[in-house]
């Protein structure tokens, strides 16, 4: 029999109704033995997430302001569900434990991940599987950095005692016992991490979409969705911005050559999209995706190439600014740095100051406000004409393209635009190849 790992995102169990579909897809299949669960997500556009609510609390203490009231929504939230699903069990208890966490001053990891923890003992009992606290499973180092091997390890010995368990998404801790989180969205990491320990042969994430689409649906109208797509393709859509999948989520599964198939929990007939090693290579393009609030640093300095060790210099300056950067597209006498805002916030002066003195460069421009927007396929670079269509159509909406990187990966270009411009961009590449 084939084994499959579930993922169900916070949309996927963001109330009662939500977990009978989510109940029903589980037991619809025998092989849906392991059950991954985010915190319960939002109902509606204006809703808050539990996640979300929960850092509140966290920062209300902080401040030393009173943090019952945003408490009680979470309480009741929890409270409504196990009451609608008639379910017998004292979630009240446990909400009361971690009330008194927060109020004696927890940890924000152990608070964030508290929200995954009661929305997986809540649907292990509804489900009637194990519930297996990811805290005795997923293991961090010391430094904070995840500890692979001793996870996959420790996950492969407890779980084959478990023919069907839920194990909460998102957390898990560190060698002296503490709580520690995966960042935002993480609880897709669990799930990869779930399949891989237990030799999975897929790994379903199940989310509100028919698996990936060929745009950000807040962006175009009814994107295409992507019946397969290669994990690198997908490495590069999740980490510029499609949100779909956390972009760490594939690391462990591709090692194992686990597929991940994404699923709709409101639509669980969809075949979703299926991400895979290596995929026939067309001409067409797989998706587009973007991200706002980045500050592009542009050099010119002649001769560039004969300064021995400039871009040494250049990138010491950042490392020990504490500074990563995204991207660094070069030309023979020109070099972009590409920097998220928030990483630079009350140090761009003194970078500036440094490379001015340090690297002597000819020219030195500073563009704040950059967005940038990747067009990925397995055949940019090999299809004659993909550059030229895709700078034909943000010519023709009149958008400025400020910077360019194709990468050497290839199976991108990099457009860099200004923030303003970013939907506009996206609507142009998405009538350019896909309508
Ligand atoms: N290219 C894309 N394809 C599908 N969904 C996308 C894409 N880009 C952004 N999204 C957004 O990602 C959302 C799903 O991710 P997420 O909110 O993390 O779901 P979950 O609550 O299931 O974890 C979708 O509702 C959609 O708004
Ligand atoms: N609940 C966490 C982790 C997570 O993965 O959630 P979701 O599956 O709803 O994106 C968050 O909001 O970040």
């Amino acid at each position: 029999m084939k084994l499959k790992v579930a993922k169900f995102g916070g949309s996927s169990l963001a109330n009662a109704d939500q977990f009978r579909k989510v109940r029903s897809i589980v037991l619809a299949d025998e092989s849906r033995r392991y059950v991954i669960p985010s915190a319960p997500g939002k109902r509606y556009a204006e809703d808050s997430k539990i996640t979300d609510l929960l850092y509140l609390c966290h920062a209300h203490v902080q401040h030393a302001v009173p943090f019952e009231e945003v408490f009680q929504i979470i309480t009741d939230r929890y409270l409504g569900i196990v009451a609608e699903l008639g379910l017998d069990l004292d979630i009240g208890a446990e909400l009361k434990i971690i009330k008194e966490k927060i109020k004696n001053h927890a940890s924000l990891d152990y608070i964030a991940s508290r929200g995954e923890y009661l929305n997986g003992i809540i649907l292990a009992n509804y489900l009637n599987y194990a519930f297996v606290d990811a805290a005795e499973v997923v293991f961090f180092k010391q430094n904070g950095s995840f500890d692979a091997e001793r996870t996959n390890v420790v996950i492969a010995q407890r779980l084959s005692k478990y023919p069907k368990a839920v194990i909460p998404g998102f957390y898990g801790s560190t060698p002296n016992g503490e709580i520690k989180i995966f960042s935002r969205g993480g609880s897709d990491i669990t799930g990869a991490i779930v399949a891989r320990g237990v030799q999975a042969d897929i790994y379903e994430n199940w989310t509100d979409v028919s698996g990936f689409l060929m745009a950000d649906p807040r962006i175009i109208d009814n994107p295409k969705p992507i019946e397969t797509i290669t994990y690198r393709e997908l490495r590069e859509l999740s980490y510029m911005g499609a949100s779909v999948l956390h972009e760490e989520t594939i690391f462990p599964v591709r090692k194992a050559g686990i597929p991940i198939n994404i699923k709709n929990t409101n639509d669980p007939v969809h075949p979703g999209t299926l991400i895979v090693n290596e995929a026939k290579r067309t001409a067409a393009i797989t998706g587009i995706a973007g991200r706002k609030d980045f500050t592009v640093i542009h050099l010119e300095k002649n001769l560039m190439k004969s300064d021995i060790g400039f871009v040494r210099k250049l990138l010491t300056i950042f490392e020990m600014n504490g500074v990563y950067f995204e991207h660094i597209p070069s030309s023979i006498d020109t070099l972009s740095i590409v920097i998220t805002d928030y990483q630079i916030e009350n140090k761009l002066d003194k970078i500036i100051r440094e490379i001015q003195q340090q690297c002597n460069p000819d020219a030195l421009e500073v563009y704040p406000n950059m967005a940038l927007i990747a067009t990925v396929g397995q055949g940019m670079s090999y299809t004659p004409g993909m550059a030229a269509k895709l700078f034909t159509a943000l010519a023709n909406a009149n958008i400025n393209i400020r910077m360019i990187d194709q990468g050497s990966s290839e199976i991108n270009i990099i457009v860099g635009i200004e923030t303003q411009d970013f939907e506009k961009a996206v609507h142009a590449i998405y009538n350019a190849f896909v309508e």
